[in-house]
């Protein structure tokens, strides 16, 4: 589960009063998430929303982990711009004075809007194609985005995996330390350049997105958002949905719909189509690298399941074995 800190009724009441958003009515710690605390808030509404009868949902985050409060402002504006684009993605509520984010104590909180939907455990073609067609959109809808981050690229995997170690990595997988060496030494032999880049969210797993039938609801959890290559970020969602039985069953009418739906919106340059199988084992590293970190300084006692990098040594594997015709369509 994911509730860090306990916040009082009082802290919630008094955090809320800061927001036009009416009187807190209710407020329920989510389950999902390993990163940060959640909580939905049900209010009775702000002004506005009372005159129309209604009260209202928000999901109140608290920053634990991982996340500095100096990209909050990155994040966040990111949010904003892309609500007023009309992309599905929560807009945050500003407080009384115009901040997007506060402090309890020494930790940073938003509020954003609740958005409906669910997410989805076995997509089908109709939602990834749903899904490609909204990554490419917020591709675009970003463009004009003027602040930039990077901080979790090639040096970051291999720095993550310094600090875990061969020893460490072997814990896991006795296969793994070799598995990590060659990848990296590959990646970073012939990582491309010069790619079209621009805001991608790097994260966009079936989990972050919220679906209602085939339709995108939300796109949440932006906390990974950076500035990088747009196919990367396309290669990253590839991994994420294309995959199922941990990394070890390809579905290639998932990817077919994924880079259709992409495709339909943003169509790939020649350059961007050739580099994706290298961009596509730089995710899969990727995600063996924060996954082998976190797998070995998770505490035994904590509440978190912790999640295994082999899934994405699997892929990473694939991708190598099958290069372009992991994207070729079926
Ligand atoms: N804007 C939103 N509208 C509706 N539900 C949301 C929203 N934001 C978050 N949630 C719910 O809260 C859960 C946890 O949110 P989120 O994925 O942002 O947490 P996290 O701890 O940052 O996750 P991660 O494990 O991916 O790091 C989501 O699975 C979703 O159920
Ligand atoms: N989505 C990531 C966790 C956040 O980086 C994973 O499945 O490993």
């Amino acid at each position: 589960m994911a509730v860090y800190t306990h916040l009082s009724a009082d802290d919630l009441s008094s955090l809320i009063a800061h927001y036009d958003v009416g009187e807190l009515v209710s407020a329920k710690g989510i389950a999902e998430g390993v990163s940060n605390s959640n909580w939905l808030i049900e209010t009775t509404g702000s002004d506005a929303a009372r005159k129309n009868g209604g009260g209202a949902r928000y999901i109140l985050t608290m920053y634990e982990f991982r996340i500095e409060m100096r990209d909050l402002p990155f994040f966040l504006g990111l949010l904003d711009l892309l609500a007023d684009k009309g992309c599905p993605v929560p807009r945050t509520i500003h407080d009384r004075d115009g901040a997007s984010w506060r402090k309890i104590g020494d930790k940073a909180v938003a509020l954003i809007e609740f958005l409906p939907g669910v997410s989805i455990d076995r997509p089908q073609p109709e939602q990834a194609r749903s899904v490609g067609k909204a990554l490419a959109e917020i591709h675009l809808a970003a463009a004009d985005y003027d602040s930039r981050r990077n901080e979790m690229g090639l040096a970051s995997w291999q720095e993550l995996t310094d600090q875990c170690g061969p020893e460490g990595l072997a814990q896991i997988d006795p296969a793994l330390p070799a598995i990590v060496k060659d990848a990296l030494a590959y990646l970073t032999a012939n990582w491309p350049a010069g790619l079209p880049q621009g805001v991608c969210h790097a994260d966009l797993f079936p989990d972050n997105v919220l679906m209602l039938g085939d339709r995108v609801s939300g796109l949440i959890d932006f906390y990974f958002a950076c500035t990088d290559f747009f196919a990367y970020d396309l290669a990253v969602t590839h991994a994420a949905w294309c995959f199922a039985d941990h990394g070890r069953t390809f579905r290639p009418e998932i990817s077919t719909a994924l880079m259709a739906g992409y495709e339909s919106v943003r169509p790939l340059s020649e350059a961007e189509r050739a580099a994706l199988p290298i961009l596509a084992r730089g995710a899969a590293m990727r995600f063996i690298a924060t996954r082998a970190y976190d797998w070995l300084n998770t505490p035994a006692d904590a509440l978190v399941t912790r999640k295994d990098p082999m899934d994405f040594a699997r892929r990473l594997q694939f991708y190598a074995e099958q290069g372009a015709k992991a994207f070729a369509g079926v």
